[in-house]
């Protein structure tokens, strides 16, 4: 059997005639579009839209398509309704809290879950996931259409994208709002194939990203993540409140870095306190997900690109916990 998306194809003649009675909008949604017997059969994707919109979509198809002298009759396939692919985004308040790293270990051990996750590293000025991800180096490749970033494929199950694996490194450190917002569609809208979980990798704090993923690719749900220090909670509440005006439910609250384990003698120190993000979330009512301690592997394990979630160790096991409370909300809107 053919695969119509492998190689880019020019439209045949009927095609084209029909894309050109049809707005771009409505194009962006055509899958395939013939004339059999001076009949019109057009497949349009539509398992994002609600039944309203989906009975729009076939009128305004059909209208468009009735003037044309070459056709006596229109028939619209639309695509069937898929669960809409659901965002998630992880921030904090702060930078270096381990937001990135816990991404890319939550999305692992979704993946390895059997979730169809893909992770959009959202930090445009200081994009980690490539190399979090073993992805660096790699250049995403459009859809024949040109109109689209194709997700890369990790070794780890999760596909990714990230402005790192797109500008030069420092290149985007001079952008400004609109430019940050239009590079965050791009990754958002991207070909993610059949993924349904993308979780976002925001950048610290609540500048124009958050801002534009508020106003147009408004999260499911929010993680934060935090260091025990005061100050690493106090910025977080400042996210959190962010995604509350923004209506975005928050998941709760992870602690990272909670307290050091010594490698050689096995004593567990609390360089940035202890139990402060539990109580911290308990005052604000946010649920507490769980804890990741500090480890000198986990450090190690994100600098060479192999992810504590895609192995066994006990590094994987606060993460696959987290991962599991994640996958409870996703499916019951409970932890
Ligand atoms: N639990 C942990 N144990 C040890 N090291 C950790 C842990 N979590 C994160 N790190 C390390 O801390 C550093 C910062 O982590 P990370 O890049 O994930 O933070 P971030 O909040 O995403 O930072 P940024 O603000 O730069 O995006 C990295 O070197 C990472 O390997």
């Amino acid at each position: 059997m053919s695969k119509p998306y492998d190689t880019p194809r020019q439209p045949d003649a009927e095609e084209a005639l029909i894309r050109s009675a049809l707005t771009a909008e409505i194009n962006h949604r055509v899958r395939s579009a013939r004339i059999i017997a001076r009949r019109a059969v057009i497949v349009a994707e539509a398992g994002d839209l609600p039944p309203a919109a989906r009975n729009e979509l076939e009128s305004a198809i059909t209208a468009a398509l009735a003037p044309l002298a070459e056709i006596d009759e229109v028939r619209v396939a639309l695509t069937g309704e898929r669960r809409r692919r659901r965002l998630i985004a992880v921030g904090s308040g702060k930078g270096g809290v381990g937001k990135s790293t816990l991404t890319t270990n939550l999305a692992v051990a979704l993946a390895r879950m059997g979730r169809r996750v893909g992770v959009i590293d959202g930090d445009i000025y200081g994009p980690s996931q490539p190399k979090l991800l073993r992805t660096e180096g790699i250049k995403p490749t459009a859809t024949p259409e040109g109109d689209k970033l194709v997700a890369i494929d990790s070794p780890y199950g999760v596909k990714v994208l990230s402005m790192g694996h797109i500008v030069a490194p420092g290149k985007a450190l001079a952008w400004r709002g609109p430019m940050t917002g239009k590079a965050l569609t791009q990754l958002v809208d991207a070909d993610w194939g059949e993924t349904d979980l993308l979780l976002v990798d925001l950048p610290p704090g609540t500048g124009d990203v958050q801002l534009s993923m508020l106003s147009a690719h408004k999260p499911d749900g929010a993680v934060l993540v935090s260091t025990p220090q005061d100050l690493a909670l106090i910025d977080a509440a400042r996210a959190g409140q962010l995604f509350e005006q923004g209506e975005v439910p928050i998941i709760g609250l992870v602690e990272n870095m909670a307290g050091y384990c010594c490698p050689e003698c096995g004593h567990i120190s609390d360089p940035f306190g202890s139990g402060g993000v539990e109580k911290f979330a308990a005052a604000l009512e946010i649920p507490f997900l769980g804890r990741v301690p500090l480890t000198l592997a986990t450090r190690i394990a994100g600098d060479k690109g192999e992810p504590p979630a895609a192995g066994t160790g006990e590094e994987a096991q606060p993460f696959v916990a987290i991962a599991e409370r994640l996958a409870r909300w996703l499916d019951t809107g409970r932890l």
